[in-house]
């Protein structure tokens, strides 16, 4: 018997004996000195967090700037999610599609027991029990994730419902979702750590039909956090296409009228594309409140009522720092008062974080995100472009009440957004579910830095989705129009939008003034649920008429009202022509409802 054989006998005595094989099976392989059960106690956060202090990992901020809050540095090459080593090994390469890497599920087996063979020595594995959804949902799913970063458990922590509970919840006929993750840095005895272990080799790996996920090399958020975009987008889309339910890369929200009816609305937008933001949303018109049920990610199945219902699976925000500020979103800097992990963002010389659009003033002095001197005379960003926070949901001040109801909130509409210099209106409203659909498949965005690749070229992101989906990118879009047709016969389909905050002008500048500025938009789709507001028709879909808007009031000019909804029937058809290549490079599953929703928009041009 080996020693670590013996550890896992610490296995809390009410742990399923299949997770406990499972776990034993993964120490065997990669050869941990310690295992941790972790029941997601208060007392096991301090414990991690005073461990994570003591080796560097974390910088402890100033108690009086910001009470119980960390920095994390990265190595400066593990900052974003590794698009192109991240793979959907399912048994056919057509059932992952053309928009995913693939490889052979015995083969990739074979390279990962390769890599994972001693991976953790001189580690500690940390076992992590998680429930995404609240723990008993009917909409709640399980999963065990076992990871040797103290990083890794402290943001899981955070994202999850991680412990002693989900484990409870594990009997002998449960379903729960496997996923091994390892920083991919044995130490050797006597060698000593450094702050972000990590290895230049990546894989981010998921076996849809046996629903695994195996994460090497990367601790950074995306590529680690595997219960996120692994599990609850890349595994999920394929369960729910299995079961009748929507897994989306969406924000949740619940917006009340002045006259107090309330919406739920669901938004895809792409990483980096405005979700927290739109979430935390502080409308800048009288009488509306915006609550924030989730920012990034909405499981939807419908519901015994026939309507569509929506959980926010996550227990907490990994959100973008650049860019947040007072005047932007003064919800999420409430939120991150206290109880945060940063990673990546400035350290001031008062013990506190910064980052670019945080204040209007920049300080005169930081340290910046690679641990340098920094001044306002420094070439480089301060913080990095996607640095980060992680804070539990619960801290946030417009959290609604309902964001963690076991049954979830009936849907009433559906957004598409992506970041859009040209062509794509302000807001428009699809003419059927079947033209939503035809949107969200053919939807584009300029490249963020959520990602590695190239800033602002424009690339498809179908459904905000394409480095989420863990099938076939076209039978994602049949799922959408299965699960339309059946909330169509009992009348109650959401209706679908498409929003672009990031149209530019001539000149470059943002032609809407965005933030709290997109209530509007929302304001005017409520109303085109409830039939009060009007509307003419565009390429687009429908658009506001003249004065359904009040852009006069978020400070914007006629010119550049009308250079929000302006046609340019060129530019158009070329775009229509872009959609012709990307859907012949879909292939033979495109449904025919999207290739007839194409014609009929290039018959509009
Ligand atoms: N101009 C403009 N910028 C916006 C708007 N909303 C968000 N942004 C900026 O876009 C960046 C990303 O916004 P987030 O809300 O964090 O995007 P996200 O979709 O949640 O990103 P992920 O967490 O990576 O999925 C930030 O720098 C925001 O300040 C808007 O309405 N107008
Ligand atoms: O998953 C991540 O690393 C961060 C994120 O939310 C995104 O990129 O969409
Ligand atoms: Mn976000």
């Amino acid at each position: 018997m080996t020693a670590t054989a013996t550890l896992t006998r610490h296995a809390p005595d009410n742990a399923d004996s299949r997770v406990v094989d499972w776990v034993d099976s993964i120490a065997e392989l990669t050869q941990p000195d310690r295992i941790v059960w972790c029941d997601g106690s208060a007392a096991e956060r301090q414990r991690l967090l005073d461990e994570a202090v003591a080796a560097g990992t974390l910088i402890r901020l100033n108690p009086e700037k910001r009470p119980n809050s960390y920095l994390a540095r990265s190595n400066p090459s593990d900052v974003a999610r590794v698009e192109s080593r991240t793979f959907i090994c399912s048994e056919r390469e057509d059932d992952a599609g053309p928009t995913n890497n693939w490889a052979a599920p015995a083969e990739m087996r074979v390279t990962l027991t390769g890599l994972f063979r001693g991976a953790m020595r001189g580690r500690t594995m940390y076992v992590m029990p998680f429930s995404m959804g609240p723990v008993g949902s009917p909409l709640a799913r399980l999963g065990v994730q076992v990871t040797d970063s103290p990083y890794v458990v402290l943001s899981t922590g955070t994202m999850t419902r991680m412990g002693a509970d989900a484990l409870a919840q594990i009997g002998p006929r449960t379903e729960w979702v496997p996923a091994v993750h390892s920083v991919g840095a044995p130490l050797q005895p006597g060698d000593a750590d450094v702050a972000w272990p990590c290895n230049e080799t990546k894989y981010i790996v998921h076996y849809p039909e046996t629903r695994e996920i195996w994460s090497y090399g990367s601790a950074y958020g995306g590529n680690a956090i595997l219960a996120k975009k692994a599990f609850a987008l890349r595994i999920a889309s394929k369960i729910g296409e299995q079961e009748g339910w929507l897994a989306a890369h969406m924000l949740l929200l619940k917006v009340t009228n002045p006259s107090g009816r309330a919406f739920h609305v669901a938004a895809g937008f792409p990483s980096a594309c405005g979700k927290t933001n739109f979430a935390m949303l502080k409308p800048s018109m009288p009488g509306w409140t915006v609550e924030t049920i989730g920012d990034d990610i909405a499981w939807m199945a419908p519901g015994p009522d026939g309507r569509l219902r929506a959980i926010n699976p996550e227990a907490g925000f990994f959100g973008v720092a650049p860019g947040t500020g007072h005047s932007t979103n003064p919800t999420a800097i409430a939120t991150v008062q206290s109880d945060t992990i940063f990673t990546n963002v400035a350290l001031t010389d008062d013990g506190d974080v910064w980052w670019e659009g945080l204040t209007e003033e920049t300080p005169s002095h930081l340290v910046d995100w690679l641990g340098r001197d920094w001044t306002p005379d420094s070439e480089a960003p301060a913080a990095h472009p996607n640095s980060r926070f992680t804070v539990s949901a619960d801290l946030c001040p417009s959290i609604a009440d309902t964001w963690d109801d076991p049954a979830g909130v009936p849907i009433d509409a559906v957004i598409f957004g992506g970041r859009r210099a040209t062509n794509v209106p302000l807001v428009a409203q699809a003419r059927s579910w079947e033209h939503g659909v035809y949107i969200g498949a053919t939807l584009a965005s300029e490249r963020t830095a959520a990602a590695e690749g190239t800033l602002g070229e424009l690339r498809r992101d179908p459904f905000a989705m394409l480095p989420f989906s863990g099938t076939h990118m076209a039978d994602h879009w049949q799922h959408w129009l299965t699960v339309g047709e059946r909330l169509g016969r009992s009348g109650q389909a959401p209706l679908i939008f498409q929003v672009n905050w990031f149209r530019r002008g001539e000149d470059g500048r943002f032609l809407w003034p965005g933030f709290s500025e997109n209530s509007r938009a929302l304001a005017w789709m409520t109303e085109r649920i409830e039939g009060r507001a009007d509307a003419v028709d565009s390429p687009f879909g429908l658009v506001p008429v003249d004065g359904a808007i009040d852009y006069a009031a978020a400070g914007v000019s006629r010119e550049d009202w009308d250079a929000l909804f302006a046609i340019e029937p060129e530019a158009l058809s070329a775009e229509a022509d872009d959609t012709d290549v990307f859907l012949a490079r879909m292939g033979a599953k495109v449904p025919a409802a999207v290739m007839r929703q194409h014609a009929e928009f290039r018959a509009r041009l």
